[in-house]
């Protein structure tokens, strides 16, 4: 398994389709911050260096929580999209890291990312630049707006079809260049696989685990806190 990585986590959203009354990364979820169990998730991933995390600079809630001062989180201010915020969290570790460092970027709203799966992704038999996906299970339909309405343009195959998750590993300076390029270029990158595609880097697919939801809508709280509780003994959840 790889060591010495570093994890980025894009935290500066503001949860618009979540609709509650602070940025979804701080609703509280069995009664803790979604970034707090977020963070306190990867900080027992073994290998660890350090962790990078991208927050608004309009942000009044990370210095509350408890992995606020934990020696190895260091935060930067995010942007207006998610490729900003993880690209000065790149820009952060390439003057302070050597540049075939392994990165992985964590969305903050996936707290429920599984250690088996992260081993798999960190695995030495996988290739540098990889990530954890879902093969697409449902009939996928392509559609097209008539008259303000959404119809059926054709269903397409599934075959070969995944879902990105996060996490998403790539060495530190391929990351940071690629991504760099395609944001000059004015590519809308919403992951940092889209981001290597774009300059012809290979990636390979890592199957991960349904349970690796991204809170996103008010239902996935429960959702999420139903895993959550599966997983975590009432001891644990001291830490
Ligand atoms: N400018 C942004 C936008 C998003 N993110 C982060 O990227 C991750 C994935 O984004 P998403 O789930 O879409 O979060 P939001 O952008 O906050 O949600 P919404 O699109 O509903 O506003 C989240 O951890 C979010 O905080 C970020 O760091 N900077
Ligand atoms: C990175 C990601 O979580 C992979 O599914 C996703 O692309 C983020 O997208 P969003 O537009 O920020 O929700």
């Amino acid at each position: 398994m790889i060591k010495d990585y570093w994890v980025i986590v894009p935290a500066a959203g503001i949860g618009r389709r979540m609709g509650a009354d602070r940025p979804k990364q701080y609703l509280p979820l069995l009664g803790r911050p979604l970034l707090s169990l977020t963070l306190r998730n990867i900080l027992g991933w073994s290998g660890l260096a350090g962790v990078v995390v991208s927050l608004s600079e309009q942000d009044t809630y990370f210095s509350h929580l408890k992995e606020a001062n934990h020696p190895l989180v260091h935060r930067v201010i995010g942007g207006a999209e998610r490729a900003d915020s993880v690209l000065s969290a790149l820009d952060f570790l390439a003057q302070r890291v050597s540049g075939d460092t392994p990165v992985l970027v964590h969305d903050a709203a996936r707290p429920c990312v599984s250690e088996r799966d992260i081993y798999a992704l960190l695995s030495d038999n996988v290739s540098s630049m990889a990530l954890l996906a879902r093969p697409a299970c449902d009939t996928i339909k392509q559609s097209h707006r008539v008259g303000g309405e959404t119809y059926v343009e054709k269903t397409v195959s599934r075959e070969n079809i995944w879902l990105a998750q996060t996490p998403q590993r790539a060495p530190l300076n391929t990351l940071h260049s690629c991504l760099g390029k395609a944001m000059e270029q004015g590519v809308a990158v919403t992951d940092e696989a889209s981001a290597l595609e774009l300059f012809g880097h290979s990636l390979q697919l890592v199957t991960g685990d349904s349970d690796n939801i991204k809170v996103t809508h008010p239902a996935d709280i429960v959702i999420a806190e139903t895993i959550l509780r599966l997983r975590y003994s009432p001891t644990e959840d001291k830490r």
